[in-house]
């Protein structure tokens, strides 16, 4: 998978060269290349934003700047990734759609957004999506677009160490509507608390079972939304 990711702060993405990512890119598993949208701006100042038509707080990011760089980095097999708090809910189920995406363009706006018309006229020739992380805003698309390529490449083969961990996610495979149930590791008591007695019993059976229960306690105790559907 290519990742090519356009930003007023390159600097910000340098995250997602830690990690399960950084070493998928030094094993040549994704290509990230993370580009300064000023390159594109024409003037002496390298603006790429302006007020916004029919009033309003803040600054409107210009189409053209985003236009060129657009055409700069797409390539026939180019899906347009817009992070929004006005997008459709980013969800395991679409990580897992854009997993199996040959190439990834991020726009990460900033100010009040980008001209709707960049969107629109990349929508003419590639698939765009615009994708919101949650019910709230944050300051640019930056953030949620780490959070969407480590929540898309860590469901690429050969990146998560184990791959089963990715059918044992909450929202994911076995658990579609559910979240996971809790984890346990050594010491045996921690603080006076024991380990769940089954978790030790040997009984993988019992073991399935207590989790598919902790699954659908945790999920009525903190997610009732995902059960009414
Ligand atoms: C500027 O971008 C955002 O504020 C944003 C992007 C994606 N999801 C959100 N909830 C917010």
């Amino acid at each position: 998978m290519r990742l090519d990711v356009i930003t007023i702060f390159p600097a910000y993405l340098a995250p997602l060269r830690e990690s399960l990512l950084g070493k998928a890119i030094a094993d040549g598993r994704v290509d990230l290349a993370v580009h300064d949208l000023r390159d594109w701006a024409t003037d002496r100042h390298r603006t790429v934003d302006d007020a916004p038509y029919g009033g309003g707080p803040g600054m409107v990011m210009k189409p053209d700047v985003w236009g060129r760089a657009l055409d700069a980095v797409a390539q026939p097999s180019s899906t347009l990734v817009v992070p929004t708090p006005a997008g459709r809910r980013f969800t395991q189920p679409v990580a897992a759609e854009l997993a199996g995406c040959a190439h990834l363009v991020f726009a990460c706006g900033r100010y009040e957004g980008i001209d709707q018309r960049f969107v629109q006229d990349a929508a003419s020739r590639m698939p765009v999506r615009e994708l919101s992380i949650g019910d709230y805003v944050l300051a640019g698309g930056e953030v949620a677009t780490m959070v969407i390529v480590e929540a898309v490449t860590r469901l690429l083969p050969g990146v998560l160490g184990n791959p089963e961990s990715a059918v044992q996610d909450s929202f994911a495979g076995d658990l579609a509507d559910l979240v996971e149930a809790p984890s346990y590791t050594r010491p045996p008591v921690y603080r006076g608390l024991p380990v769940p007695a089954v978790l030790t019993s040997g009984d993988h059976a019992a073991v399935a079972a207590w989790r598919a229960e902790q699954s659908r306690r945790r999920t009525t105790e903190n997610r009732p939304d995902l059960l009414i559907q």
